[in-house]
């Protein structure tokens, strides 16, 4: 058996057509959706993320504003453009990307974030209404895996599904989805013991631990889909996930790349989200004129 490709970049560009439409409309309207991402220092990998999103939101048609910080910026100081992107009527998402370096309290950033803006949904605010399902900004993420099963007709409710990481930005809030869609949730992390007896029993496996190839066919139920959201790099410098691809698709029905699965829905999910906060902005009527 070979499991189907779970094509990510194909899911994401049909979905980015629809967000084009719609902030065509948006722009008809004079209201131009903005999305400004904070980078703090020179991390190779954030650098390659960063240049995504920009490079999408352009081909949407969103301004995107790059606020580049040097690694010993004060953490008062990058509140401070916080606070001016809050207040900026032509930015409807703010996106810091994590991690900050130590000096920062990531919790202090996060929470200064207005979250009517906050496209990444890490707010506390956010997290909560998420978590009793009232209508908020998803985290890019998880939502995008959300979609991906959605996009491939994989049935969520009654089946177990097993995550492993329990990180706030990927595997908290995916369990937690998957929960709302009445599936069955184990979360697994550093200190569960004998991984495989839980990963085993997956109907669907997401696996969000930044650890190359840890995951492989000894983990894997016979027919089971694979989501890895893992993002390294192996020993020659080559993009590769935390599942190792090749022997984990033989057992699983289903199974995504990287790259080419988790990273471009991720970057999709952030233009939705940005492109809901300035459709909510526009009804407001405080999208500025462009
Ligand atoms: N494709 C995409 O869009 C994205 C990709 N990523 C990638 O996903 C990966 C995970 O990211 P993130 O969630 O931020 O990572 P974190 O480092 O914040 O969290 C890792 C999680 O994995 C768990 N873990 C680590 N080692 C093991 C192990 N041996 N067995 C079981 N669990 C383990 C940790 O457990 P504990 O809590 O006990 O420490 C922790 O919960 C990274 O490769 C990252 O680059 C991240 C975000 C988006
Ligand atoms: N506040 C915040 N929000 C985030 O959403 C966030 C963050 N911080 N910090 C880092 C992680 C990681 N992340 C990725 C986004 C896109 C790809 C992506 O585009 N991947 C492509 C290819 C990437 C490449 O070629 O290097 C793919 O998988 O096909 C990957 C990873 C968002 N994160
Ligand atoms: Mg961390």
């Amino acid at each position: 058996m070979s499991g189907k490709l779970i094509d990510g970049i194909a899911i994401g560009k049909e979905i980015r057509e629809e967000i084009k439409a719609r902030v065509s409309d948006l722009k008809a309207g004079g209201c131009t959706p903005g999305l400004a991402v904070i980078l703090v220092g020179d991390n190779q990998a954030s650098r390659t993320y960063v240049t995504n999103k920009e490079k999408s939101s352009k081909e949407v048609g969103m301004k995107s504003e790059l606020i580049e910080l040097p690694v010993s910026v004060s953490e008062e100081e990058l509140l401070g453009h916080v606070t001016r992107l809050n207040n900026d009527q032509s930015i409807h998402g703010i996106l810091v990307q994590l991690p900050l370096p130590t000096h920062i309290n990531e919790n202090h950033v996060i929470s200064a974030i207005d979250p009517s803006k906050d496209v990444d949904g890490f707010h506390p605010v956010n997290v909560g209404k998420m978590i009793i399902g009232q209508k908020t900004f998803l985290s890019c993420t998880p939502y995008g895996i959300i979609k991906l099963l959605e996009r491939t007709n994989t049935e969520i409710s009654g089946k177990h599904a097993v995550i492993v990481g329990r990180s706030n930005i990927v595997g908290k809030p995916m369990g937690q989805l998957l929960l709302q869609r009445d599936a069955t949730v184990t979360y697994c992390h550093s200190k569960t013991k004998d991984l495989a007896e839980f990963t085993k029993q997956a109907d669907i496996l997401i696996v969000a631990i930044g650890k190359t190839k840890f995951v492989s066919e000894e983990h894997i139920k016979k027919g089971a889909v694979v989501i890895d959201v893992g993002m390294n790099r192996d020993e020659n410098g080559k993009l590769c996930g935390d599942v190792d691809f090749d022997k984990a698709r033989e057992k699983a029905s289903a199974i995504t790349p990287v790259p080419g699965g988790v990273g471009p829905m991720t970057i999709t999910m952030l233009l939705k989200n940005t492109l809901h906060s300035a459709e909510e902005a526009f009804k407001k009527e405080t999208c500025t004129k462009q």
